[in-house]
């Protein structure tokens, strides 16, 4: 094979992928907008993705800022170099990250320092398995760190909230799928995809669950009893009123695919891999002899552009300008669910600075704020300057040891993210006066194109996902969660979904 060509379209894979929602999974996300009602936050939130979607196409930009763990899972005909594939893959992948279509993910565990190229021990992940056709097939899937964080593995049987015991049954398994839907809440940016591999062992069965999402949206199970199920947790886990990103609202699950292997008599897995709207999967079919694309895999069937629809972010809250730095006054003026435009300086600053700044100073004066939970995607150019390429928000709640602590400490005012913080940042809020602001997971073209301008950045030894990165902002959207007075939508909308879910405790199966 033409290895120069083979890296050339492993490139346009990642790139495709990274920037450009599959068909199947951009008809899942159309079908979930018409559900809402308009003027709810779900369908304002909806009207957000819909809309950053179709500006990673135009900029060909990453949908979201976190690219993920690439993975690649390859077929290939008996006397092909997997040994030189592999090679031409890692250079697609360094590529692919230094023109910013990839953020640079990989990270040395035990030092935390970045490789700064997405390559590293075990990265990217590439699976390779030999078959009797004669052509190529290429799958790759760029699954967030969010979401990843929201699998869940259950051995059966046992005992779950709101569900009562689950047993070694196929009523058993239902019970896990639905609970594993609603620990994820809106953390892994829901509205989400689930992959299930029931048996196995727990690696196994992970892997099982995983290759499920490599299953077309719209494909019909050819095992009937999983068909059901499939069919079933659909429907009930869109009765959660979870909603888009934990707001609430109609749809919480886009699709649910369930597949099974067998196990040995001690261990009974059941095996849940969560991914988010921005569901970044793709294939491609590759001839072996010239390494070129002859085919792209998931996009058969009518295209959805969006167009035609209306992608307005209107909705029926109240809405407040706010600018740093804010009093203690404004922010006890703002209530849950207010929509806040942001102008003027925020700053960014996700998992390495809120332990750093526990016991160090910070960089800037923070009083009266407002920090970011954000690891945007950056370029250099060749005058040193910086531009912002995709920079969405990430899962605040990694933050809730240190969160109220700092904002003390600093005297910040409000903190952006996403999936909602818990107790703990609750009652600092109430007792500092500050606020907590959901932006839209995912949503990381349309935040980009808010910020003006970087206007600095400090901690860059951190890596770029983590250092704090100065930002001017102009009407940067986000909704008011937590406020100053002890509300938290997220601690509603947990335990509403809880009493949800006890609706399904009866048997089914
Ligand atoms: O790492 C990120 O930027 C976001 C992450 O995928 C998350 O969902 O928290
Ligand atoms: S921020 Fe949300 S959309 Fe992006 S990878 Fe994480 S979970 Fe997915």
């Amino acid at each position: 094979m033409v290895m120069e060509k083979f890296q050339e379209s492993m490139y346009k894979l990642i790139v495709e992928t990274s920037t450009k929602l599959p068909k199947d999974v951009r008809r899942a996300i159309a079908k979930a907008k018409l559900r809402e009602n308009a003027g709810t936050r779900a369908a304002m939130s909806l009207a957000t993705i819909v809309q950053n979607i179709q500006m990673a196409d135009e900029n060909v930009s990453p949908i979201c800022q976190d690219t993920g763990l690439p993975t690649f899972k390859i077929k290939v005909p008996v006397g092909v170099n997997q040994i030189e594939m592999k090679e031409a893959i890692r250079r697609a992948v360094a590529q692919a990250t230094k023109d910013g279509k990839l953020r640079p993910n990989s990270v040395d565990s035990l030092t935390g320092e970045n490789s700064g190229d997405n390559l590293g021990i075990g990265l990217p992940v590439m699976k390779f398995e030999q078959w009797e056709k004669d052509y190529i097939d290429v799958r790759l899937i760029l699954k967030g760190g969010g979401c990843e964080n929201k699998n869940i593995q259950y051995s059966l049987p046992c005992e779950l909230e709101g569900l009562g015991r689950a047993g070694r049954d196929l009523d058993g398994i239902r019970k896990c799928i639905l609970h594993a839907v609603y620990q994820a809440q809106g953390q892994g940016c829901s509205a989400g995809f689930i992959g299930v591999g029931i048996g196995g062992d727990r690696s196994a069965g992970y892997d099982l669950a995983k290759e499920q999402l490599f299953r077309p949206v719209d494909d019909v199970n050819p095992n009937e009893d999983l068909r059901k199920l499939e069919e079933y947790i659909m429907e009930a886990a869109n009765k959660l009123g979870i909603g888009t990103m934990g707001f609430g609202g109609e749809t919480t699950l886009l699709g649910c695919k369930i597949g099974v292997m067998h196990r040995i008599p001690a261990s009974f897995f059941v095996s849940v891999a969560y991914n988010c709207w921005a569901f970044r999967r793709l294939g491609v079919i590759i001839d072996p002899h010239t390494g070129d694309i002859q085919e792209w895999l998931y996009q058969e069937g009518e295209n959805v552009d969006f167009k035609q629809e209306e992608t307005e972010m209107t909705s029926e809250a109240r809405e407040v300008v706010l600018e740093a730095p804010i009093t203690e006054e404004q922010i006890r003026s703002l209530k849950v669910g207010d929509v806040v435009r942001i102008n003027g300086m925020i700053y960014t600053g996700r998992d390495a600075i809120h332990k750093h700044l526990m016991d160090h100073d910070a960089p800037v004066d923070l009083n009266g704020q407002i920090i970011y939970h954000c690891g945007p995607v950056m370029l250099k150019d060749e005058n040193g300057k910086w531009h912002v390429k995709a920079a969405g928000p990430t899962t605040s709640i990694r933050e809730e040891p240190y969160q109220g602590e700092i904002m003390k400490k600093f005297g910040i005012r409000a903190v952006i993210g996403k999936g909602g913080m818990g107790a703990k940042t609750l009652a600092a809020l109430k007792e500092h006066g500050g606020v907590y602001l959901n932006a839209i997971g995912g949503a990381a073209q349309y935040y980009a194109e808010c910020i003006q301008s970087v206007e600095g950045v400090d901690f860059l030894e951190f890596g770029i996902p983590e250092a704090m990165w100065h930002l001017r902002v102009k009407d940067f959207t986000a909704v008011v969660t937590m406020d100053s007075h002890g509300n938290s939508l997220h601690e509603d909308i947990e335990k509403s979904s809880l009493e949800k879910l006890a609706q399904f405790k009866e048997r089914v199966f």
